[in-house]
């Protein structure tokens, strides 16, 4: 598959994905005011670039912390066994947690690691994803915060990647074949 040509098509330049993050920091703010801390747990690996940006505009008293899910390998289409590959390293019993997301698109990534999440008593365990498929949804999956919802595109950069390239984008994507 990823040896096939393609180019990368702009669909959310940086400019607005910073201005999208400045508005959802504040609704975040807002919603955890009065809570003492908070534990923000990036997805690794495609949310890296997310979290960081992310982090750095919420004005709250955040410990950061992270997970490791893949279910995608090198394929554009999911393999629907999500695999924990590095767990939280702290514990979030009768914590307050807000997992960051790169992108929602079947569902099982997301709803795997809430569930697993879950199992562990938070205080309160909620989402946000920086970019939600909802056309692709396989099961029933809303984050709590979205940042944008877009079509059925395969999208890269902005910390996700095609077979692990183009992370390094400082804008969203989609992939567009040449042949
Ligand atoms: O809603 P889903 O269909 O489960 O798809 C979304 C997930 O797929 C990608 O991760 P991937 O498994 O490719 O790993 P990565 O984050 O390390 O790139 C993306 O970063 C999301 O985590
Ligand atoms: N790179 C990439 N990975 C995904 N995983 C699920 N959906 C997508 C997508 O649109 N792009
Ligand atoms: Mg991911």
């Amino acid at each position: 598959m990823s040896d096939r040509p393609y180019v990368i098509d702009q669909l959310i330049s940086a400019k607005s994905i910073a201005a999208r993050i400045e508005t959802l920091a504040r609704e975040i703010e807002t919603h955890y005011a009065g809570v003492d801390k908070l534990v923000v747990a990036g997805l690794l690996r495609g949310s890296f670039i997310f979290i960081a940006d992310l982090v750095r505009e919420l004005k709250l008293n955040i410990e950061v912390d992270f997970i490791e899910a893949s279910s995608y390998g090198n394929a554009m289409v999911s393999s629907r066994e999500v695999r924990i590959v590095k767990d939280l390293s702290g514990e979030i019993a009768g914590r307050h947690v807000l997992v960051v997301e790169d992108l929602v698109d079947s569902g099982f990534t997301l709803s795997h690691v809430i569930a697993l999440l879950q199992a562990r008593a938070p205080a309160t365990l909620r989402t946000i994803a920086l970019l939600d498929k909802p056309a692709r949804r396989e099961v029933d999956f809303r984050a709590d915060w979205i940042g944008f919802e877009i079509p059925d595109e395969f999208v890269v950069g902005y910390g996700i990647d095609y077979a692990q390239k183009n992370r390094n984008l400082d804008h969203i994507g989609k992939v567009r074949f040449t042949d």
